[in-house]
Order: C-alpha cells, then structure tokens, then sequence
C-alpha cells in the first residue's frame, strides 16, 4: 500500500533526501513476477495460495524475517547481514524502526515442483496499531508467531497470539533471534508451552538476521497453514481491508476475494454506500503493484475503480457484482479513539494549509478522528482522536515530514463521560469539561475510561511494578508466574488502571524501574465512576485555555504546584506584578507570583554607541512579534510552547 502512496498522493511531500533513499530501495527490487509482469493468476487456485501474517511483540523481528522470506523467495535481491526491513516503507517507520503499517507482498515459492502464491502480511506489533493487526488478519488463514529467544513471551506477545487465536487462524510458533549469545531456546520454548499450551515439537527455530531456518518457514507455511476457500463460480465477494489514495488514480483499495471473481471492467458496488463502479485496474501487491487481469477467491490485491473520494472506501466493506445480491461480510469493528489532542499550527495564519494536510494523511490512517476547535491562546486548530501516545506521536511526526507542518499538540486527553440527570456527554477537550463542584452544572456524576493492563516483568522487579501501579491509580492487583525457572522467573501482573495513567508518563516510568525489562499491553476496560475536576491555569487572573487539564481529586495539589512553578520559570517578569494560579471552580490550588521588572534593555549599555542601543531596541521589537499576549501578559511564542511539551510529555 505504501507503495502507492509512495508513488502517488505522498510523494510530492516527502522531501528530496527521503525520496532518494525510498527510491534506492524500491529499486533494489526485483522480482520474478516484475520481470515476467503477464502473471497469470488463474494458476493460482485456493489449494496453490496462503494468505499469512507475521504477528509478535515489538522489536521481535517481524520485519527482518519479512525481508528473509522476500529474498529468498526471490522477491527481493538478497542482502543477508543487512537490516534493510523493505516493508517499512515510511520515513517514520525507518527512522524509529517500528513499523506502524501493515503491508502486504505478494511471493511465488515451488514447493515439491509446484508454484504456490503466498500472500505476507507484515503487522505492527505496538499496543497502538493493534487495530491495523486485527484488520490485516481477517484476510489470513495463519500466522508465524514469532517470539524473541532471549526476551522471552512479552506482553504483546500474549495480546496477538489470542487475537489470532479468536480468529480462528493456524498459528506457527517461531522463536527468532536464536542467534544472541543470551538465546535461551529452551527456557523460552517452556514459556510458549506453559502460556499458549503450543507443543515443544512445533516450534521452529530461527535467526531471521542471519537467514538461519527461514527455508523451513517457507515448508512451514506451505504445509502447516490451510489454504482459503472460495468459489471461484460463485457471486463475487470482495472484502475491502484497507485503502490507500492516489492522486491521479483516486482510491486503491485493498481487497481479498472471498468468492467470485474480480475482472478489470466489471460493474461492482458497494454494500455499504449502494454506490456503483467500474474496475479500472486490479492486480497484486508484490510488494509494489504488478497488474493482473483478475483476481480469484483467496487471492489477496489492489483494486481501483471510479472512487473519487477516499471517505468511500470503506474499510471492512464487501464488493459485489452489480445485479447480484449477496451477504454482506462481517467486516471491522471501528477504530476506538484513546486519546484527543488539539493541534495548532506555530503560526496561526497557516491554519488552511494545515487542515489541507491533517485531511490528507488521515486518508492514509482512518484510524485518526478530526474535529475543528479553536483557542483564545492557539487560534484555530483540529481536535484529533489518536488510538494512544505512540500513534499521535507518529501522527506528529509523519506531519512534520511529510507536510512540513509546524505544529503544536496540547498535552493529551482522554474521552471522559459526564452523566447529567438527563443525558450523558463525552468530554474530549479538558475546556468542555463541566464545574463538578458548582450544584447549578446538575452533574450526577463523571466516569473515565480504565484499560485492563498487563505487565511482563522479571520477578525480581515485582515490587518496584507493583509500585508504580499503586502510584497510578490501579486496582484490582493479582499475578502469576509465567515460568518457575531459579535463576530468572517472570511474572504476569495484571490490574485494572485509569487510561489517563497509562496516556501519562506511565510507559517511561514502567521502563526506567525495571531497567528496560517490563513489557506493558493493554485492552479497553471500561468506564468507571471518578472524582475528577478541572484544573484551570491563570495569568494575572485570566484562564489560558490551551493549559487546562482534568486531574483525579487525590493529585490535585501536586499536579497544581508542580506546573505553577514551571510557569513561573518559564515566564518573563512584566512591567507588573502577576499572579500564577492553579484553580479548580473557584478555589485557588497553587499560586506563586511574579515580581515586576521595568524593562530597560539599553540598562546594560554604558555611554556612547547609539548604534548599539539601536540594535537592541530594534531586537526587543522583533521578538516583541513573537510574543503571545495571554490577557495582559506577554509571553515569549517559544516559552509558552515549552509549557504545552511539557504537558505533553508529562
Ligand atoms: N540478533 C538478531 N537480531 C535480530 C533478528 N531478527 C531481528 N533482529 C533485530 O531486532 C530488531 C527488531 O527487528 P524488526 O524486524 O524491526 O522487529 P519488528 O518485530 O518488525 O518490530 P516492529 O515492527 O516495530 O514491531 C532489529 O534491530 C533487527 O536487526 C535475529 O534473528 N537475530
């Protein structure tokens, strides 16, 4: 899919040095399907195809055994020893070594004398895509489970393997990395038995760096992963996964064909819009678009037919053959947003251009909510629903890069529900949020969302773990022993801990304590009723919107003198006294006051050189301009962007 956009709608964005790298690589492959481009998919029926996904914690090697099985399916040139992870075609993704988008390629293997097609789907394996995971696999019939030989099950580890699991796919254990002097096949194949019941015998033994065992993946899939059923004379039925845009060509959209047959020139419709289309183009992902003249039942490729806008691809749709009338597939639960953040841009007369650019790249991520907001500190600007802090992270950054945007995020919220006695509203902008305290606001009472969390962790570090989540609201504490071994037994904590926790500096926290050794996932787990408030901050008596925040009532003092102290630093003195003030309703939480100073810039300038004092004077007007007036108060643009990180990165 990348492959499109890279082609298309995105490349005009990325700047030179990142398309000269992206174009380097994508030039470094060949194929044996590129070469001869006539593929004929009728070679392929479903006993001859499988549709597989690769699933497994962060950082397990996903991406490097992708690169593996493209090369030696001849996909890709060969390049062993080097890390070059071709389906992590972002900047973003090569920059931070994650992948945050699923990709699909397409290979063709001889297995005892007979070409199979085998469809790749490479996954994300961050808490935060977990939605692209579960997309992805709804178009597979098995899954390489890859856990890392020397750290072990981790948290995600545990999250996909059911995720796979419920979907009824064949999972194939794979333990990589056997390669690391701190491997330790045995201990870590225990684990897989003890935590998923998956027999010793069946788990393949790998270095997908060094392309160690990685044939025996290949018989693996071949032999061990069913292939999809279909009637290729039945009606068409095509399930739209995910979609990418093109400029020119408008929506190409991923499909895999679950019945029927999908030709360039058939009349389809949508059943989720009834809106109809002429197929333009279909063919498969290999991984870059190689045009075929049609599709087959289990074969997974791009279609594009005359949709215009991308908002009519939707994910989770079936195609059907106009004049036919057929079930609908049960398609995708929706994307849940887990956090909102306001975006601004730095300068505020480039709000068009941003919102241009916020529209477009959420054409590539549906999973990214829109809403306009605006500020009386940060003008106007979009309030963006995120699926957690990594993903608005990698929003943020795919922005910058791929947009140029200079941007400023406010600090992260989650969707708080506030029941009314006659509604029930969900609160995503801490400046909508209700006076609890005053009687006349008729609030029975606030709920916030609460994530069942679990924790990964060395036995060692159990206390420190159990700390932290105490530290952070959690309840509901158990856990267990994933294996017994003497020397180093892990434990699974679970607990039940407030999602604005988790959205904090939780993560960091859960890192730093435990020396880089805990794995952290989570699951939606809720609403629960709370004692929440608004904490509102003020300048010389006037609220800055953009600094509100909700804090739980326990914190309320720390949280308020915590961040009137950094305001203070950060904020000039003025030619008059202000006070700083953290306040919930009426009552003052926190205050520190800032004592006045009479600017004299030219103070420092004895005597003669009238030029120099010029200088100055003429500097003190130029960032004059760049200050923000906040009531009387001027602030330094920079300063005030400072406090706004600061809250983000709390
Ligand atoms: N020693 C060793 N390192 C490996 C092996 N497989 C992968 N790695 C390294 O592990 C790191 C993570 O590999 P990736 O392939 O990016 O992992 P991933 O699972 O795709 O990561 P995400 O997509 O971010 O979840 C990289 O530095 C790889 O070089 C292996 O078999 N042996």
């Amino acid at each position: 899919m990348a492959y499109a956009w890279r082609r298309t709608g995105l490349k005009a964005f990325f700047n030179f040095e990142s398309r000269k790298k992206i174009r380097n690589l994508h030039y470094r492959s060949y194929s044996r399907a590129s070469k001869n481009a006539s593929l004929s998919m009728e070679d392929f029926p479903c006993n001859l195809i499988r549709n597989f996904s690769i699933i497994a914690h962060i950082d397990h090697g996903k991406s490097t055994l992708a690169d593996r099985l493209l090369e030696l399916t001849g996909t890709i040139e060969k390049a062993i020893g080097t890390n070059n992870q071709v389906l992590d075609k972002l900047k973003v993704e090569r920059e931070r070594g994650i992948t945050v988008k699923a990709q699909t390629a397409s290979m063709l293997h001889t297995f005892h004398g007979q070409e199979h097609l085998l469809n790749l789907i490479d996954t994300p394996g961050h808490v935060d895509f977990a939605w692209e995971v579960s997309r992805s696999l709804s178009a597979c019939q098995g899954a390489l489970f890859l856990v890392d030989a020397s750290q072990g099950v981790q948290a995600q580890s545990i999250s996909v393997f059911h995720v796979a699991q419920e979907r009824g796919l064949k999972i194939i254990p794979v333990l990589n990395k056997i390669d690391l002097p701190s491997a330790d096949p045995e201990r870590v194949t225990a684990q897989m038995q003890s935590t998923f019941g998956i027999d010793p015998a069946d788990v393949l033994k790998i270095s997908a760096k060094a392309g160690r065992g990685v044939e025996e993946i290949l018989q693996a899939i071949v032999e061990r992963i069913p292939p999809p059923e279909g009637d290729s004379l039945g009606p068409l039925k095509a399930l739209l996964f995910d979609s990418s845009y093109d400029k020119y060509r408008g929506v190409v959209s991923l499909v895999n064909i679950k019945s029927g047959q999908l030709r360039k020139g058939d009349k389809i419709s949508s059943c989720f819009s009834r809106k109809r289309y002429e197929v333009m183009d279909v063919g498969i992902m290999h991984p870059e678009e190689i045009p075929t003249t049609v599709l087959y039942p289990g074969q997974v490729g791009y279609i594009t037919c005359n949709m215009k806008e991308s908002s009519e691809a939707h994910i989770g749709d079936t195609l059907h053959r106009v004049g036919e009338f057929v079930e609908p597939l049960p398609g995708f639960i929706p994307a849940k947003a887990m956090v909102y953040a306001g975006v601004f841009p730095v300068d505020s007369t480039d709000f068009p251009k941003l919102e241009e650019s916020i529209k477009r790249l959420t054409l590539t991520d549906r999973s990214v909510t829109v809403q306009r907001e605006s500020s009386s500190a940060l003008g106007q600007g979009c309030r963006l629903g995120f699926l957690g802090t990594l993903h608005m992270d990698v929003f943020r950054q795919r922005l910058e890069d791929e947009y140029d945007a200079s941007i400023i995020i406010t600090a992260p919220t989650v969707p708080y529900k506030v029941v009314y006695k006659d509604r029930t509203i969900f609160v995503r902008n801490p400046t909508e949020f209700p006076e609890v305290t005053d009687p006349s606001s008729r609030v029975v009472e606030v709920q916030e969302p609460v994530v069942k969390a679990s924790i990964i962790v060395p036995e060692d570090y159990l206390g420190e773990m159990m700390d932290l989540c105490f530290n952070h609201r959690a309840e509901e504490l158990d856990h267990r022993y994933l294996d017994t071994s003497v020397t180093s037994a892990r434990v699974i904590l679970t607990c039940r801990i407030p999602l604005s926790e988790v959205v904090s500096n939780f993560f960091d926290e859960l890192k730093s304590r435990s020396s880089g050794y805990a794995s952290f996932d989570y699951e939606d787990g809720g609403y629960q009723t709370s004692n929440l408030a608004k904490m509102c901050f003020m300048l010389n008596s006037k609220p800055v919107d953009a600094l509100a925040l909700i804090v739980h009532r326990s914190m309320q003092e720390e949280v308020g003198r915590t961040w009137v102290k950094k305001l203070h630093k950060v904020i000039p003195r003025q030619l008059f006294e202000v006070p700083i003030q953290a306040v919930i309703g009426k009552k003052v939480i926190a205050r520190e006051t800032l004592s006045p100073l009479r600017a004299d810039v030219t103070a420092g300038l004895y005597g003669g050189h009238h030029e120099r004092k010029l200088k100055h004077l003429q500097n003190q007007k130029e960032s004059k301009r760049r200050m923000k007036k906040i009531g009387t108060v001027e602030l330094p643009q920079e300063a005030f962007f400072d406090i706004l990180r600061a809250q983000n990165s709390r």
